[in-house]
């Protein structure tokens, strides 16, 4: 048969550069390493325990001793730092969350453990009073209304709590307003200078947050939905002015919540205030890979990088994976 193609085409070969393995590697535009992972960790009470999270095939809830060991390997494996989760006894929900601000609370003690034992793994904290309340709300509810201003005042106190304790960053998870200045006031002046502040600052009513939920026992206790603090899905210009306030406000790193759906609000906030940007891969979007990766559908292994690859390539910085460890492997293994 005749060729019908014109002699010079095509003009431009694109393929070129993907010839061969070491040319793909040599024009890569983005990396990926474990310098990139923060480990989100659920602790629960007890000792020399682990327990399964069923709606996340692969995470396992631990007691602060078994944590330390797996936050031990996880270091070895370069993973610069951890999310520290606590699954709270409904004993110890109430009202007025007071057990968020307990010096000696799970999570405290978590902490100390961590930070005496592995000193070189990063501590990032989680501020929300959701694990606290008996109706798992992220803050105090009076009249059918999460209150802002009283839920602040609470929320500084863990904060503190946790900054005694020794975490190196605390994250603001529950979307109140005017919450990092406060915080960063009260830490400058409590002698905490030097305690991050990472803001969730523009964090959705989602429904990608379910597996975490079942996680930390908080779903069965959560009376209606988020969607008077947390964002609306719709929204991306609104996501701008919530990171505008946070960073006037003091915090060093904003977070985009959850991720794979949002991935254009994550480039908008790099390329608006170019600072530290954190994705958070969230538990029904692990859950999601795990699940279809369960039933051979697709290759987890395979499917995790590239999501994560995507996060960099919107302009993350760290991302938030229960997959961390895995890819970690994964990178470290080449
Ligand atoms: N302040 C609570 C909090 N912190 C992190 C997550 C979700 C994380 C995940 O789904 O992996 C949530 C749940 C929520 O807002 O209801
Ligand atoms: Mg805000």
């Amino acid at each position: 048969m005749p060729s019908i193609l014109p002699a010079s085409f095509p003009r431009t070969r694109m393929r070129r550069n993907r010839v061969d393995g070491w040319t793909r590697r040599l024009v890569a535009e983005n990396t990926l390493t474990v310098d990139d992972l923060i480990w989100p960790v659920f602790v629960i009470e007890g000792e020399n325990r682990r327990e399964p999270v069923a709606s996340m095939p692969g995470v396992e809830r631990l007691t602060i001793d078994l944590l330390v060991e797996a936050v031990g390997q996880a270091g070895s494996l370069g993973i610069p730092c951890v999310a520290l989760f606590p699954v709270v006894g409904a004993d110890k929900k109430s009202d007025d969350a007071a057990e968020a601000y307990r010096a000696d609370n799970l999570m405290n003690r978590a902490i100390r453990a961590l930070k005496a034992a592995v000193p070189e793994v990063g501590v990032l904290c989680d501020v929300a009073l959701d694990p606290y309340t008996s109706h798992g709300h992220d803050g105090i509810l009076r009249d059918g209304y999460i209150q802002n201003d009283e839920t602040v005042e609470v929320l500084v106190r863990q904060a503190l709590a946790q900054a005694e304790a020794g975490a190196d960053i605390v994250a603001p998870s529950d979307m109140m307003d005017g919450r990092i200045g406060v915080l960063r006031d009260r830490l400058e002046s409590q002698g905490h200078q030097l305690v991050r502040i990472c803001s969730y600052a523009a964090k959705y009513a989602s429904a990608f947050y379910g597996p975490f939920r079942d996680a930390v026992n908080s779903g069965g206790f959560l009376k209606g939905d988020k969607t008077t603090y947390q964002m609306n899905p719709a929204n991306s210009d609104e996501a701008l002015r919530e990171v505008a306030l946070d960073l006037q406000e003091g915090a060093d790193m904003v977070m985009v919540k959850p991720g794979l759906p949002y991935l254009d609000i994550i480039r908008r906030v790099k390329d608006e205030f170019a600072v530290p940007t954190f994705a958070y891969h969230v538990s029904g979007e692990y859950a999601m890979l795990r699940a279809a990766a369960g039933n051979g559908w697709l290759n987890y292994e395979k499917a995790l990088l590239e999501t994560l690859m995507g996060f960099k390539r919107a302009g993350s910085d760290a991302i938030l994976t229960y997959g961390a460890v895995d890819a970690a492997k994964l990178l470290r293994a080449g």
